[in-house]
């Protein structure tokens, strides 16, 4: 057991395991099919699975190279339970073990969870720490000690993982006090895990503080080096090793005044530069740990001889792995060529065993040469430039993100569509029922032909379609049952797009995405959303809204390439998207819906990234939109975020309508919007679709109340949060029929007015 850095770790790796044996234990204790003992033992044998593997593939077993995190549900609600930071309502009562945990997670009919949100700029979600003036924190709980027993007796000198506490203070919430003033109360509960870690045989101990490489609203980052520096001294105050590891891009400029605080420093090399640390071991996160990209092991082993010049360096990825799948090896239904190009999680952790063998003087030549072979292919593979695709891009007239101006669209649009003042719609999605899903499996396997599927598919339409013409909605939609995922979707229907099998990624607990890797130009071959929309059209008298998903989500919740700038393959998307709303307006539909949900979460960290960022996404929204004619009224919807930092970009849009989600933060986002002078449809949801709740007569009027108070009333519209699949039939209908008697009210009380 050596005490200097080893050669090559990595930060994080996926703890959902390799077939997700980790949701299934967590859903059947959750079910009440496995008992506490069978979930834990559950649970560890899939740790000790995923150990074995990491010395397989390479990494040192004695040398705290392999770290060990492996939350049950989420790394931030183990720092919670870790340091006993029950929040405030819960105080006294939180109960012991799972169960306490999950309720935390998952809450009960009584108790809400802690809020889920996202961590830094991925589409992994944790639960947000709620914290007050009376929080007390200390060593609660055992479980990331035990994790390093339990890795000592499979034969494992690990490395611990924890949140630090600038981090952890900077993603929570508190009542009536900045949570990183709590900092004094909490850096002594990570002296008290670091001693017990250092009384169980720890040596290094991984701080995880991405906070120090955010530009953050509420915390400046001279206060988050204060509490990071605090932290990783109370931890070597033990006598342990800390390794500060920042990830999620550049962290020079943020991480110096801490380089006599630590004892390494693991640092993102991919999206950032070395920190001017001196002679600080670096850990060179030179293999990406967020896309699913074969390394360029040439260039990697430059970069790294030229760092070495300036002190010892050791091989690693630029941010934990927990966000790329487990193994390739397991896609056999994927193209070989397209393999050939790729490294899911345990590619990757090959790839730092060869550079840091490589780093040492004894480099694989045949693994170099296999990265080189496979590079070269992919940058002259046909489709990676599609040239159709390109000249189409660059013949584009200076217009093409213009639409006529709103006053000109709006009349069209309000003689065409003949709505009564505070329209009524939903998002998209109607509850996916279990019939369909089952449906779908079955159809995947090749049990149900297609047209069986699809008479399955048609006959949701058909019942969505009546119950909402029962409800009087006033704007319908077709439901999407043939929908598995709104972004997956449309990577099948897509050239450049490629799915995986095993490709599970989680996403928050026990749920995993499946993103599609996007690996070259992209086109539409032909419409693929028509048929639905045009179906549910023909059974009704009241206009049903098309329904696509936007370029930047489409881009967000999939690998995307890394070989040209994220603009331009948005632009790709946006002229797909552009086709299948021309072909939705030759069909005679008349609102066409582009969600972009994701557009919050793409937001740089950095500030000075942001003014980049959102002008190509706002011009592919456009150049997807532009197209459409006046009179075709064009629907966005936002959600899942907080949105008051880009309502210009909203606006930007240009969208004829936009629904965004408002419940749960007591439509905040309308005093943003008001103060903006928001000048278009706006649809605040009024209904949380995230809890199974109906709400309450009263808490909608409410919640109109402020939207009619900020919103003039021919801009309002009147809609849940966000679409409805999540959701059972029973509470979606009483929800829905207690929105449109709200809604009514309102019209009533406005037209008064
Ligand atoms: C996460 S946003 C979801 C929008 C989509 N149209 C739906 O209703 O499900
Ligand atoms: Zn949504």
């Amino acid at each position: 057991m050596t005490s200097t850095f080893p050669g090559g770790t990595i930060l994080g790796y996926p703890r959902i395991g390799r077939r997700r044996e980790l949701k299934r234990a967590l859903e059947a204790h959750w079910r009440g099919a496995l008992d506490d003992d069978g979930f834990h033992a559950a649970a560890a044998a899939n740790r000790r699975a995923d150990l074995a593997r990491l010395v397989t593939l390479g990494l040192r077993a004695d040398d705290a190279s392999i770290p060990v995190e492996a939350a049950h549900y989420d790394h931030v609600l183990d720092a919670t339970l870790t340091f006993g930071a029950v929040p405030p309502r819960l105080r006294g009562r939180l109960p012991g073990g799972l169960a306490g945990e999950w309720l935390l997670a998952r809450g009960d009919a009584e108790d809400a969870p802690l809020e889920m949100t996202k961590w830094l700029d991925t589409n992994y979600h944790y639960l947000v720490p709620e914290l007050d003036a009376g929080s007390t924190f200390s060593l609660a709980d055992r479980r990331i000690v035990d994790r390093f027993l339990e890795a000592r007796e499979a034969g494992v000198h690990a490395r611990p993982v924890v949140v630090g506490p600038a981090t952890y203070l900077a993603l929570a919430k508190a009542d009536g006090v900045r949570p990183i003033e709590l900092a004094e109360r909490l850096v002594p509960a990570y002296a008290e895990l670091a001693s017990a870690l250092a009384a169980a045989g720890a040596t290094w101990v991984q701080l995880d503080e991405p906070a120090l490489v955010a530009d953050l609203d509420h915390v400046a980052t001279a206060e988050l080096q204060a509490v990071a520096r605090a932290g990783a001294d109370a931890v070597r105050s033990a006598g342990l090793r800390v390794l500060l590891h920042t990830g999620h891009g550049d962290a020079a400029g943020r991480v110096e005044p801490l380089a006599a605080d630590v004892d390494a420093l693991a640092i993102d090399l991919v999206r950032g530069t070395a920190p001017a640390t001196g002679a600080l071991p670096l850990v060179a996160g030179v293999v990406h740990g967020r896309n699913v990209w074969r390394t360029d092991l040439d260039a990697a082993l430059e970069a790294l001889r030229s760092l070495a010049e300036r002190g010892p360096v050791s091989v690693g990825t630029s941010t934990s792995l927990l966000h790329v799948p487990h193994d390739l090896d397991a896609e056999g239904g994927l193209d070989e060529r397209l393999r050939s190009w790729l490294a899911f999680a345990d590619q990757k952790v090959e790839e730092v065993a060869a550079l840091a063998a490589a780093l040492e003087g004894a480099p694989d030549e045949a693994r170099f040469a296999a990265a080189r072979t496979a590079i070269a292919d992919r940058a002259a593979a046909p489709g990676v430039r599609d040239g159709a695709v390109r000249e189409r891009l660059a013949a584009l007239p200076a217009e093409a993100r213009e639409r006529a101006p709103y006053a000109e669209r709006d009349a069209l649009q309000r003689e065409r569509l003949d709505l009564p003042p505070l329209p009524t719609t939903t998002i998209g999605s109607f509850p996916q029922t279990g019939e369909i899903r089952a449906a779908r499996a079955r159809h995947a396997r090749g049990e149900l032909d297609d047209a069986a599927y699809a008479e399955v598919l048609r006959a949701e339409v058909r019942r969505v379609v009546a119950l909402q013409e029962e409800l009087g909605l006033d704007v319908l939609v077709h439901g999407e049952p043939e929908r598995n995922d709104m972004v997956q979707y449309f990577a099948e229907h897509f050239d450049g797009f490629a799915a995986t099998e095993h490709g599970w990624v989680q996403s928050y607990g026990s749920r995993a995405t499946r993103p599609s890797i996007l690996w070259g130009d992209v086109s539409r071959p032909a419409p693929f959303t028509v048929e639905w929309i045009a179906y549910a059209q023909s059974l009704t008298d009241r206009p049903v809204k098309g329904m696509l998903t936007g370029p930047v989500t489409i881009l967000a919740w999939s690998f995307v390439r890394d070989d040209q700038p994220l603009g331009e393959t948005a632009d790709q998307v946006a002229l797909a998207l552009a086709d299948e709303i021309a072909d939705l307006e030759a069909a005679g539909v008349s609102i066409v819906q582009v969600d972009e949900p994701a557009l919050r979460e793409l937001l740089p960290l950095r500030r000075e990234a942001r003014p980049d960022y959102l002008a190509w996404s706002v011009d592919a929204f456009r150049l997807a939109t532009a197209g459409a004619a006046p009179a075709t009224q064009i629907h966005t919807h936002l959600c899942y975020s907080e949105f008051n930092a880009v309502v210009d970009a909203i606006d930007g849009l240009d969208a004829d309508v936009t629904s965004i989600e408002a419940a749960r933060s007591r439509m905040e986002v309308v005093g943003a919007l008001t103060e903006h002078g928001f000048g278009r449809g706006i649809g605040p949801g009024v209904y949380d679709i995230h809890s199974p709740r109906v709400p309450g007569a009263d808490e909608l009027d409410a919640l109109l109340a402020t939207a009619t108070d900020g919103i003039p009333a021919g801009l309002l519209w009147v809609n849940p949060d966000c679409g409805l699949k999540t959701r059972g039939y029973e509470e979606t209908v009483a929800s829905l029929r207690g929105l449109v008697e709200a809604a009514a009210r309102a019209r009533a009380a406005v037209a008064v007015r």
